[in-house]
């Protein structure tokens, strides 16, 4: 069957490659979605991915995920810097996770520098642009564990 990863993108992500390609570059989201996309298929791994502006619905989408999935790659945007919602609805559904920045958070404002997923996550990957979500897609389909899937 193969390894099923979800990946999520949070708020203002959808915008991404429109603003401030400066910090976050020209790549859109449906760019990095596909490419992703396909890097898991390279591996002969399925990526759905999620994006959504709205807590709760991300929220919803992990609880979704549960016996379904066996990785999900987080960029929770400013979520990663507010979310306890976001944090126990991972930890409850008991699938590990990679978090994940384009930018590099620990060189920007000190508000920043703190994330409510790190201290929990697999793996955290920042500062590596886009390119950052490749590397988490072959490392989740490399190193984590295919798991029995619920009906
Ligand atoms: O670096 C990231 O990927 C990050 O997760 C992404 C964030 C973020 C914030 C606002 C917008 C965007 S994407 C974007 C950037 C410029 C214009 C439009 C959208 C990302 C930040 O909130 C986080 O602190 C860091």
């Amino acid at each position: 069957m193969g390894k099923s990863i979800l990946l999520i993108n949070g708020p203002n992500l959808n915008l991404l490659g429109t603003r401030e390609p400066h910090v976050y570059g020209h790549t859109t989201l449906s760019d990095v979605e596909l490419s992703s996309c396909e890097v898991a298929a390279s591996h002969g791994a399925v990526l759905d991915s999620f994006q959504s502006n709205h807590e709760g619905a991300i929220v919803d989408r992990i609880q979704a995920a549960r016996g379904k999935v066996d990785g999900i790659i987080i960029n929770p945007g400013a979520y990663t810097h507010t979310s306890v919602a976001i944090r126990d609805a991972l930890l409850s559904v008991g699938i590990p996770f990679i978090e994940l920045h384009v930018s590099n958070v620990h060189a920007r404002e000190p508000w920043r520098h703190h994330s409510y997923f790190s201290d929990k996550a697999a793996g955290i990957i920042v500062g590596l642009g886009v390119y950052g979500y490749k590397v988490a897609v072959e490392h989740v389909c490399v190193n984590f564990e295919e798991k029995e899937k619920e009906a």
